[in-house]
């Protein structure tokens, strides 16, 4: 059996008896994933190699970000909703706003790119620091494994501080922001289309394990992103009313500086206090001076 295969069989519930990892209840609802990782680390490409896409000749850097509803992967896996948030230093501002309705999180680093593992590993644990993303399950993709420099597992994880978690048990320790517990898998998200396969081995098999992961979850993970999702919605709500009435006050005060201004100019503007159109209505009218 080759050893992807063998890893697959690991994974993979397909064929097992045994409950479905999904309650009936859950299979259509769909799970929520944010992507995340450094600009040009390859986020990009991986949503477009489960989305079963034909890679583009080249691809964007991203820019605010994309939401993509994929099919289910398998038929006792639900649909998945992955938002991919562009990775540049100027908009990881963006990440945190995902962080409520997000299942999961899938970081992306590149396995070649040494120079940045330590700001990966900086904007990684600190994604992990916001409560509302600490302690939910993590997928590790170390990508580029094709290409010259590849530094592999064990260096990568240590330079990023990760814990790999994908070989033990559902109900293994969830991550924090100082004990960071992440399904790793090595991929290559291009490499799979020079040998005219559909998707890289190691993407597929992290995938669906990282989905079965958080079918086992979801029991907590639901209420959790139910309340935090309500709790955000308030907080705009009340966000937006501040400044709504911010506004309205600097407007007021804008007013009332026209009406002293024009009222310095014109004493009768200050008895209606009225200025520009209409302003003069309530005066009396001029003297045919
Ligand atoms: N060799 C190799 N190149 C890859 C791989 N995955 C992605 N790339 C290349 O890396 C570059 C960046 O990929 P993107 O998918 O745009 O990276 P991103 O993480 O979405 O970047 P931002 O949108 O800027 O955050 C592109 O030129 C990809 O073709 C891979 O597995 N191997
Ligand atoms: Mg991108």
């Amino acid at each position: 059996m080759p050893a992807w295969l063998s890893i697959f069989a690991r994974f993979c519930s397909c064929g097992r008896r045994g409950p479905a990892v999904y309650p009936a209840a859950q299979e259509n609802a769909p799970v929520t994933l944010l992507l995340l990782g450094l600009d040009g680390s390859g986020k990009s490409t991986v949503l477009e190699r489960l989305r079963k896409e034909k890679l583009k000749e080249s691809i964007a850097p991203t820019w605010g970000f994309v939401a993509v509803t994929l099919k289910p992967p398998s038929p006792k896996l639900p649909p998945v909703r992955v938002f991919d948030v562009g990775g540049h230093d100027r908009i990881r501002g963006i990440w945190a706003n995902y962080y409520a309705e997000t299942h999961g999180i899938v970081f992306v680093v590149d396995g070649t790119d040494v120079a940045r593992f330590a700001e990966a590993r900086k904007v990684l644990h600190a994604a992990f620091d916001d409560a509302r993303a600490a302690g939910k399950p993590l997928l590790l993709l170390i990508n580029k494994r094709d290409k010259q420099g590849y530094q592999g597992r064990a260096a990568t994880l240590a330079a990023l501080g990760v814990r790999d978690v994908a070989g033990t048990a559902p109900t293994a320790k969830p991550s924090s922001s100082t004990d960071l517990a992440a399904h790793v898998f090595e991929i290559s998200a291009t490499h799979a289309a020079q040998n005219g396969q559909a998707i890289d081995a190691g993407l597929q098999i992290g995938f669906h394990h990282f989905l079965q992961q958080i079918g086992y979850d979801r029991a907590a993970l639901d209420p959790r992103i139910a309340a935090d999702t309500a709790a955000q919605r308030k907080a705009y709500e009340v966000e937006l009313e501040q400044r709504r009435s911010r506004i309205s006050v600097m407007r007021e005060e804008k007013e009332k500086e026209k009406v002293a201004a024009a009222a310095a100019q014109d004493p009768d503007t200050a008895k209606t206090g009225m200025v520009g159109e209409g302003a003069h209505g309530g005066k009396a009218p001029h003297a045919s001076s």
